[in-house]
């Protein structure tokens, strides 16, 4: 079956997740226009099981395309369907449930972790959200433990623990085990491991690849970063100014890149990696 990324609207039966010609602009407060666009027609497939890294300068539009594949931002027009779902086309309850194995884990897990709930409470949160497991205390509590611990978290060491107690690295895993609490089918993870040290940034993806080993877990997986790119991902989308101008497998995109962005961008980055 053919993977096409840039402006197709066919649907493989295989696809988890498809989004066609997706554009966005966003009006600046007190503006009477809306800005440029800053998604102009983006288009693309992820396959179950699969890690596609969506990569581009800053300001590209990543994380917009990001937040509206989660719901969390409305296109302009375009479709984003999930498992077969236009989740453009529904509300309220049918929206929540089409959007639940889509969650979203974000470069700073300190903003999204609010100070005053414990691990516990945190990681079961999005139960609480989607209205799962109600009134069935102990059910949830046990999600929360295998959510902890499928992270790599000790369940009895870090449930009652607050965010400020947690260093960096250890804070990210419990967004992590929130997103894969809802047993979703995608994360998309933006940008997850940049406030991270180095060697804490592979600590995080080898835990990520263990969620998609154990569980067929799909990523699109947002970054500035080519090395971990070529890491983590299996293919790869080059976004510039909010249109995707080239994409393909990681190593052929990395080796021998096309598009005159995409020769600068890898150039650029990989001088300062030194990959
Ligand atoms: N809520 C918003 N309101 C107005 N403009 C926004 C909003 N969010 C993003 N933008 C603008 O849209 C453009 C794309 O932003 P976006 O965060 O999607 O890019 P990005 O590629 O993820 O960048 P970075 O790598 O720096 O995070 C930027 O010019 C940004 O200033």
């Amino acid at each position: 079956m053919t993977i096409q990324d840039t402006g197709s609207a066919e649907v493989r039966r295989d696809d988890l997740l498809h989004v066609s010609d997706l554009h966005k602009a966003y009006t600046a407060p007190g503006a009477a226009f809306r800005q440029e666009a800053v998604v102009k027609g983006v288009s693309f497939s992820i396959a179950e099981g699969e890690t596609v890294g969506l990569v581009g300068a800053s300001g590209a539009g990543k994380s917009t395309i990001g937040r509206m594949i989660a719901g969390l931002e409305q296109p302009d027009s375009g479709t984003i369907k999930v498992m077969g779902q236009d989740i453009l086309a529904l509300k309220g309850k049918a929206r929540r449930q089409a959007l639940r194995p889509i969650q979203m884990i974000f470069q700073d897990p300190y903003e999204s972790l609010s100070p005053r709930m414990t691990i516990e409470q945190l990681v079961c949160e999005p139960l609480v959200i989607q209205r799962l497991y109600s009134g069935d205390k102990r059910a949830r509590r046990e999600l929360v433990r295998e959510a902890l611990a499928e992270v790599s978290l000790s369940p009895d060491r870090y449930m009652d623990r607050y965010p400020h107690e947690l260093s960096g690295g250890e804070r990210q895993r419990v967004g992590l085990a929130r997103a894969f609490i809802v047993r979703p089918r995608l994360i998309v993870a933006d940008e997850p491991t940049s406030m991270l040290d180095p060697s804490l940034r592979l600590d995080l993806l080898d835990v990520m690849k263990r969620l998609r080993q154990r569980h067929g877990l799909s990523y699109l997986f947002i970054t500035h970063d080519i090395a971990l790119t070529r890491h983590f991902c299996d293919r790869m989308l080059v976004l510039e100014q909010g249109v995707i101008v080239e994409s393909g497998s990681t190593d052929a995109v990395i080796d021998d890149p096309q598009h005159p962005f995409t020769k600068r961008l890898i150039g650029a980055l990989l001088e300062l990696t030194g990959v």
